[in-house]
């Protein structure tokens, strides 16, 4: 096995530097002013789980535009609100497609996922998918959602309840998982996924859990390598097929699992023969482009598609959904009769469950971990807990409806101050559009013009933006005041900022589709958890900062561990 290693290892890091000179030489031939240089690659982002230190490092040292190479292909980190914002919206013509190498991981649903889901889709298939999604999450949609989030909730409460009555410290970012799977197992597949009741031993959960497992299931070496040259995915995958077979077949039958899971609930949803939701969307202005699914994407989804269906997993998925009849109000319902306007046709199958997965992906980690630093920053501050509870308590004690969160403005201002400190996604990468045009100029804040070639990759550094002290005075500091509109210091700090100095959804057309969503079921928990409880930092488990691990989303090292005690009514800290 060292052996294999060492003969491998050899002509990787060879192939590496050397598509590096290659790409360094070609970008210096590239007329007009250049960002800095960095020359290295992801491997050189330091220890695993730290690049967003590797990135405000490297900010500090280069400024808020520099390269490094993901691959063959040169990257450009920008931390720079103007050319945010001109990449995401001014420009978004040219960088509308979005990657993420590990995913890139040549596994079999992660093709059908990548081809068809919204999250990666491509092009004008990405805009007809868009646009089918949209109403998925307008008003009246998210207020239907709000019933099942509450049930979800009440078992989040019932947990901190027995810890209350125990005393003992809570790792509730794990409970804020299995509340935050339930609710995404309620609204988008309408079944009850039981992350809170029976944990890893349901089969859905698990097999959701394998799909987020580190590195998507992959070994250190295989995931390191398919970030340094993602163009070698297949291989990579190979690879890992060989060192550790267990785990990844682990990841894939996971896929396949929900996979099929959500094929026998739109069947289900298709027998019921429930009313159509009519599918309306805002047109983005991309012109007729390459659509990645049509050509080459859609018959590779098929093709894998026909493997998953034959797959253990997808059948014994089938057979435990047998006779679950989703409700009209969820996501797999409403999506059966939508309707790509683009093609004008409705989603076929693979475009619902690609869509389905995409959103357990999507919107599963993101808004536990924001909750859990929500938590984890109100318990460190019990002023700002006692201005929350101040808040809630004009309801009195009654569940809190959609309606009711509009009457939450400072607990949605610590939901999105917790967002600037921890954002949940550090860091996001832009494709920009194949077809030479001859590169692109964008202007940054300071006036200075610059030029990025065809084909170059994009990183919004979001961390670094969040914590710039030029947009955001005392950076560290947890002051929910700055999202609110009535104080002094308030929204007048959030939007006398640039635009492109806080996005913690994303901006522009390819914003988060589910930003409203995670904002109810923020902004609905930390409500309800604050009517019945106060808490208090497990010092025990916490001394000193949080200690942070990026992957795909940031999460807080060893979870956060808090301790509970139950409210006497109307009382505040
Ligand atoms: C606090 C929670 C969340 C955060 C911080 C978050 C963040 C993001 C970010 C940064 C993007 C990328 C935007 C871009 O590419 O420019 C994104 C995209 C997306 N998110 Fe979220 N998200 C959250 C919750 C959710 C939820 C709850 C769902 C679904 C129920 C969801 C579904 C999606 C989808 C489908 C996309 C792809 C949109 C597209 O490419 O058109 N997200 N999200």
């Amino acid at each position: 096995m060292l052996f294999l290693l060492i003969l491998l290892a050899g002509p990787v890091i060879c192939l590496l530097y050397g598509f590096n000179i290659v790409s360094r030489w070609r970008m210096r031939h590239v007329p007009g002013p250049r960002p800095s240089w960095l020359m290295g690659n992801v491997l050189q982002m330091g220890p695993p789980g730290k690049s967003h230190d590797a990135m405000q490092r490297w900010a500090e040292e280069y400024g808020p535009v520099y390269r490094y190479f993901l691959g063959r292909r040169p990257c450009v980190v920008i931390s720079d609100p103007e050319l945010v914002r001109q990449v995401s919206v001014k420009r978004f013509i040219n960088y509308h497609d979005r990657s993420l190498p590990l995913l890139q991981f040549g596994s079999a649903c992660d093709s059908m996922f990548q081809n068809s889901g919204i999250l990666f889709a491509r092009g004008k298939y990405w805009l007809g998918i868009r646009t089918a999604c949209e109403p998925l999450f307008h008003t009246a949609a998210l207020a239907s959602y709000a019933p099942m989030m509450n049930r979800a909730v009440d078992q989040l409460l019932d947990k901190l309840q027995t810890g209350s009555h125990s005393g003992d410290g809570i790792c509730v970012s794990e409970l804020l998982k299995g509340m935050s799977m339930d609710v995404i197992g309620d609204t988008a597949f309408g079944v009850d996924f039981k992350a809170q009741k029976e944990g890893s031993s349901s089969r859905l959960v698990e097999s959701a859990e394998a799909m987020f497992a580190p590195f998507a299931g992959m070994p250190f070496l295989t995931a390191a390598l398919s970030f340094a040259v993602p163009d070698l995915g297949w291989l990579w995958y190979r690879f890992a097929l060989i060192i550790s077979p267990k785990t990844v077949q682990k990841t894939v039958s996971g896929r396949r699992y929900i996979w099929g899971a959500s094929q026998a609930l739109l069947d289900s949803a298709r027998k019921q023969g429930a009313d159509s939701a009519a599918s309306t969307g805002q047109a983005t202005g991309i012109a007729a482009g390459e659509t990645r699914v049509g050509k080459v994407g859609k018959g590779a989804a098929e093709s894998v598609a026909k493997a998953a269906e034959q797959s253990a997993a997808f059948q014994q998925a089938s057979k435990a959904m047998a006779g679950q009849v989703p409700p009209e109000s969820s996501i797999v319902s409403r999506l059966k009769d939508a309707v790509n306007k683009q093609t004008g046709e409705r989603l076929s199958d693979l475009d619902v469950c690609a869509q389905l997965f995409t959103f357990l992906l999507a919107g599963y980690e993101t808004t536990s971990v924001a909750l859990s630093f929500s938590l984890y920053l109100l318990a460190h501050h019990p002023e700002h807990q006692q201005r929350v509870m101040q808040e809630v308590d004009a309801f009195g004690g009654r569940e809190l409806g959609y309606a009711d969160l509009a009457s939450c403005p400072y607990i949605e201002a610590v939901f999105q101050e917790s967002m600037r400190l921890y954002p949940p996604v550090s860091a996001l990468l832009a494709l920009a559009r194949e077809p030479k045009q001859g590169g692109v100029d964008l202007v940054l804040s300071n006036g200075s013009t610059m030029h990025l070639p065809d084909a170059c990759r994009v990183m919004f550094n979001i961390w670094t933006l969040h914590r710039d002290e030029r947009y955001w005075p005392e950076p560290a500091a947890f002051k929910p005041d700055r999202f609110l509109p009535s104080t002094p210091s308030g929204k007048v700090e959030a939007s006398a900022n640039h635009s492109g100095s806080y996005f913690p959804f994303g901006l522009g057309p390819r914003k988060c589709i589910g930003w409203r969503f995670a904002m109810e079921e923020g902004v609905l928990c930390l409500a309800r958890v604050f009517q019945r409880f106060e808490i208090r930092l497990d010092t025990e488990r916490h001394q000193g900062p949080l200690d942070l691990r990026s992957s795909v989303t940031l999460n807080p090292e060893g979870g956060i561990w808090i301790r509970v005690t139950e409210r006497k009514q109307g009382s505040v800290l």
